[in-house]
């Protein structure tokens, strides 16, 4: 069974077509790199995803389940997730509040609990462990306001970790990033590949083949080829299109 699948998948802002008729078949445990040129229609999949957009056709399964109506909340409490913009972290918490608050998000509702929260250990643990896979471990008691933003992005990650996700969608993670912070995210994700499903969107293509089991190529919200990196690498139309006339080293 897929862990993720669409089937022609669409959406429509006024008479334009920004996602045109998307399958895409995730299995578990691949990490499964979707790319293309601007405007290509990346994010908008990738909010039709998560439930920020509705589609206006097409159907989307999550481990066999029929999400395609479910709201972003109850799509997260399945297990699907979707690591947020920097919007989403509260400055004046703590690294680990942040963290353990994700850790409680997906699942349970509200902040009445917040007190009794911060002494719950089974979420402390997924906080902590969130905090270590991203290399926060050390900046756990600063003050997320005070975070440097490629530190910030590496939080958002860790926040949609925490929530322990069962499919994680992640949307440009290293945009923004040094050469050596986008260089422990990978290492991150690569510590992270096959423990669950990963839907990533990045214009870091030494990131995107170092990482993907396989990649999709959106152009013009519709799905031209997908396969491994080595066959993308080969096709013709994906150089032409995507990858420039000398398309990527290998
Ligand atoms: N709310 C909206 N209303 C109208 N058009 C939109 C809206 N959101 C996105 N679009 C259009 O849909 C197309 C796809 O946009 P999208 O942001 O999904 O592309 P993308 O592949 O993620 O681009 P990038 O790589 O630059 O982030 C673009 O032409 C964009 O202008």
């Amino acid at each position: 069974m897929s862990a993720l699948q669409t089937s022609a998948l669409v959406k429509r802002y006024g008479g334009i077509l920004v996602t045109d008729n998307v399958s895409l078949d995730i299995r578990p445990g691949e990490l499964h790199a979707i790319i293309g040129p601007n405007g290509a229609g990346k994010t908008t999949l990738i909010n039709q995803l998560s439930g920020e957009l509705a589609s206006n056709s097409g159907a989307i399964h999550f481990n066999g389940e029929d999400v395609t109506g479910l709201r972003i909340d109850q799509r997260a409490r399945r297990g699907l997730l979707r690591s947020y913009q920097i919007t989403s972290i509260f400055e004046p918490f703590t690294v680990r509040e942040n963290a353990t608050l994700a850790a409680l998000g997906a699942r349970e509702h509200g902040f009445r609990f917040w007190q009794p929260l911060l002494g719950r250990r089974d979420l402390a643990q997924q906080a902590d462990e969130a905090l270590a896979a991203c290399g926060l471990a050390a900046l756990s008691e600063t003050l997320a306001g005070d975070l440097a933003y490629g530190q910030r992005r590496q939080l958002e990650l860790a926040m949609a970790l925490a929530a322990r996700p069962r499919f994680l969608l992640l949307d440009e993670p290293m945009a923004g990033m040094s050469a050596q912070e986008s260089q422990a995210v990978v290492r991150m994700l690569a510590g992270l590949k096959g423990q669950y499903a990963i839907l990533l969107i990045e214009h870091d293509m030494d990131a995107v083949f170092a990482l993907a089991d396989r990649i999709s190529v959106l152009v013009y919200g519709k799905v031209i080829f997908t396969g491994t990196p080595d066959e993308i690498r080969d096709h013709p139309e994906v150089k032409a299109v995507y990858l420039g006339e000398e398309g990527i080293e290998a």
